[in-house]
């Protein structure tokens, strides 16, 4: 693991992710490149957001965490456990371990399968329990999602979309898992209700101590919900931190481009948004893979590998060669983002919340 992505405290995290590569095959004897050295760790109880343009590896990061593919090289760790080494039974026993909540909750839910069986399944396969504890649970786990045990002898297609995707998420709770992959659960929901689904899975961590891997495009649901935030450019990360420190003093031209892509409530827009386009991943340039685009490019980052994340500050990594002699936060776009349509309720949410029960759409 490289300092930039050390935990402040000693102890190992829940998850280690250390160098880890995936390449895919192409015509003519070619890989390309999905996700090159990743380096990350995740506590329990805490939302590590990963964020990064459409092709940028995420994904398949997430895939390979969960073991749905294989990694070319790397180690993965769950509570001390060498997740690549594990195959047959201990494979399928770990898998209750890191569940998954995908983006379309049309896609991920069986549609001839009652809601009962999609929960109490999981639960008998893995041994949990059977029998009437199994719907005691099941019923629990309506509830803590903000829907009614009377509808567990539900299909799937009875539900709205912001409801189908409380169902995967109980799914996912069901088998009491210590990770949730979250991949875009709220992008295909309408807005009122991807604040709502942003804010269950929120009040979830907070009573189970689940901790979330959320992979996401949208800014303004990760500034809300993660502690800490990974930033992904053509299959490397290019900057970690806290997410207050991440929005106030970015240390990577990408992700300074990036924020300027959100509305500034006072109009300005001190730093050039993202242009073109990332590098070809089975053709990449030598140097900073975001020298092309990078409006501070320096001759010397287009030389050499790309540059390694490395730690600029206590639990702040950038992979920037000129990390620390960036402009001063204030003169980037990283000021007052004007809050989204999502980022608003999710706001309203939380005043609510200490006055009133979780509300739940129809
Ligand atoms: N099974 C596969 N075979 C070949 N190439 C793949 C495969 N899966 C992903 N890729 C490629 O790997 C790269 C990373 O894809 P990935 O889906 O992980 O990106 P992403 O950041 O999640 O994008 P999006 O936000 O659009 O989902 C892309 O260039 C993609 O085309």
């Amino acid at each position: 693991m490289t300092g930039a992505t050390e935990p402040a405290h000693g102890r190992e995290p829940l998850l280690v992710v250390q160098g880890l590569r995936k390449t895919f095959p192409l015509p003519g004897n070619q890989r390309m490149v999905a996700v090159d050295g990743v380096d990350l760790y995740l506590n329990q109880g805490e939302t590590l957001a990963v964020v990064g343009e459409s092709g940028c590896g995420k994904s398949t990061l997430g895939r390979l965490i969960l073991r749905l593919q294989d990694a070319d090289e790397g180690a993965l760790r769950l509570g001390g456990t060498d997740l690549r080494a594990l195959r047959g039974r201990a494979l399928r026993a770990m898998r209750r371990r890191i569940q998954v909540v995908f983006q379309d909750p049309f896609a991920s839910l069986d549609p001839r399968q009652r809601i009962r069986d999609v929960l109490v399944r999981p639960m008998r396969l893995h041994g949990l329990c059977d029998g009437r504890e199994a719907e005691r649970r099941a019923a629990a786990l309506m509830e803590q999602v903000g829907l009614s045990p009377a509808q567990l002898d539900r299909l799937p297609h009875q539900f709205s979309g912001g409801q189908r995707q409380r169902v995967a998420i109980a799914r996912a709770l069901s088998v009491q898992p210590e990770v949730i992959v979250c991949d875009e659960p709220v992008s295909a929901l309408d807005v009122s209700v991807q604040a709502q689904v942003v804010n269950l899975l929120q009040d979830l961590q907070r009573d189970t101590g689940v901790a979330l891997l959320f992979i996401s495009h949208d800014l303004a649901v990760v500034r809300h919900l993660a502690h800490r935030v990974a930033v992904m450019y053509s299959g490397r990360l290019v900057e970690t931190a806290p997410t207050t420190q991440l929005f106030r003093d970015p240390r990577h031209p990408y992700t300074r481009a990036l924020l300027a892509a959100a509305p500034r409530t006072d109009g300005a827009r001190t730093h050039a948004p993202l242009t073109g386009e990332p590098p070809n991943p089975a053709a990449l340039p030598p140097g900073c893979r975001f020298h092309g685009r990078c409006p501070d490019a320096h001759p010397v980052c287009t030389e050499g590998v790309h540059p390694p994340l490395r730690l600029i500050a206590p639990n702040h990594g950038s992979a920037c060669l000129f990390a620390e002699s960036l402009p001063a936060a204030t003169d980037t776009a990283a000021g007052p983002t004007e809050p989204t349509p999502v980022a608003a309720r999710i706001a309203a949410y939380r005043r609510a919340r200490d006055r009133a029960p979780a509300p739940t759409e129809a």
